[in-house]
């Protein structure tokens, strides 16, 4: 069915999902990593973006937490737009593990391959790609700024979770060096590493994240810069990457409820992609088992939901002024 509904009405859904799942229990903060363990766990926050630039938010949209592995989605946009997308499935792969987004099993299962650019491995190895390989200082600056054309505004280093997590990632040194034994890293293996971990610690806000899913529901262009971030091509390419793993081993049951393609990380972030539509991202420090945040979860699905939206059906909605 075809429907239309104007930005108000929307606004009016995305106050009404916070206020309906801000209360919600379960889950806990990551405390694997200790920075993200003291964040106040009652933080929320909801964020729309839509492709003619106007954002609908309700809550904490902009408070800065750590983007974790919602950054691994940015850094596959990169090697995609500098290696294109034939070279990133030859190198690093397209596919779903069903595994934790550490495991080292799931490098065994492939035979090699780390699967995809959007679980640990994957995402150390994409870092090794990125070029110009060998310039570590280079490398930052086309990370950074690829974050920067992304999300419309720049992202900041948060250096107190930097530190805590390069002093507790050991599963992920395992990861780069059993990478470096399978030959896929194509640089350094500890740069590689250290330019994964200083990525995941950037500092993010709902807001800026509802945007970045919205240059990719929108074909590349930001909607709020009006840049051409990425070629129109790579949107259903990096979609699909986000819709095959975005929530590891609970994609499949995610996708099956909520029919909207989303990419999680253990600061409590999750970015949302509804192609054509608009860009959503809802942040709660509360994680489940998979490292999942159980009230961005709620809120997604609430909104898809009430607008029955989904990527495998659904209705076709349109917003106006
Ligand atoms: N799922 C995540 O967000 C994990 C990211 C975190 N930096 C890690 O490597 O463990």
């Amino acid at each position: 069915m075809k429907k239309t509904i104007t930005s108000n009405d929307l606004k009016n859904l995305v106050n009404e999902a916070h206020a309906q799942v801000k209360d919600l229990k379960g889950g806990k903060n990551a405390n694997y990593i200790p920075f993200l363990d003291k964040i106040d766990s009652n933080l929320f926050g909801i964020s729309v973006c839509l492709p003619s630039g106007e954002v609908i938010e309700a809550g904490d949209t902009n408070y800065v937490f750590g983007i974790e592995s919602v950054s691994k989605v940015y850094t596959a946009i990169l090697v995609l737009r500098q290696y294109g997308a034939q070279a990133v499935l030859d190198k690093i792969g397209a596919d779903a593990t069903g595994l934790p987004f550490n495991s080292i099993m799931a490098i065994l299962l492939e035979n090699d391959h780390p699967s995809t650019p959007l679980v640990n491995a994957g995402a150390i190895s994409a870092d090794s790609m990125v070029k110009p390989v060998g310039n570590s200082e280079a490398k930052w600056k086309a990370i950074t700024d690829n974050m920067r054309e992304l999300s419309g505004s720049d992202l900041k280093l948060l250096d107190e979770l930097y530190k805590s997590e390069s002093e507790t990632n050991f599963n992920n040194r395992s990861i780069a060096w059993l990478l470096k034994n399978f030959n896929r890293i194509y640089d350094d293996p500890n740069m590689s590493l250290d330019l994964y971990t200083r990525q995941c610690s950037m500092g993010v806000t709902a807001k800026q994240l509802s945007i970045a899913a919205c240059t990719i529901a929108n074909n590349g262009l930001n909607p709020v810069t009006k840049q051409q971030v990425f070629d129109p091509s790579l949107s259903p390419k990096i979609t699909s990457l986000i819709a095959t793993v975005g929530f590891y081993e609970h994609t499949g049951d995610w996708l099956y409820t909520s029919g909207v393609p989303a990419k999680s990380g253990v600061g409590g972030g999750v970015l949302g992609v509804v192609p054509g539509l608009f860009g959503i991202a809802a942040f709660a420090p509360p994680l489940d088992e998979a490292g999942n945040s159980v009230k961005a979860q709620a809120a997604i699905k609430y909104i898809a939901q009430k607008l029955n939206v989904n990527v495998f059906g659904g209705d076709h909605v349109e917003v106006i002024n």
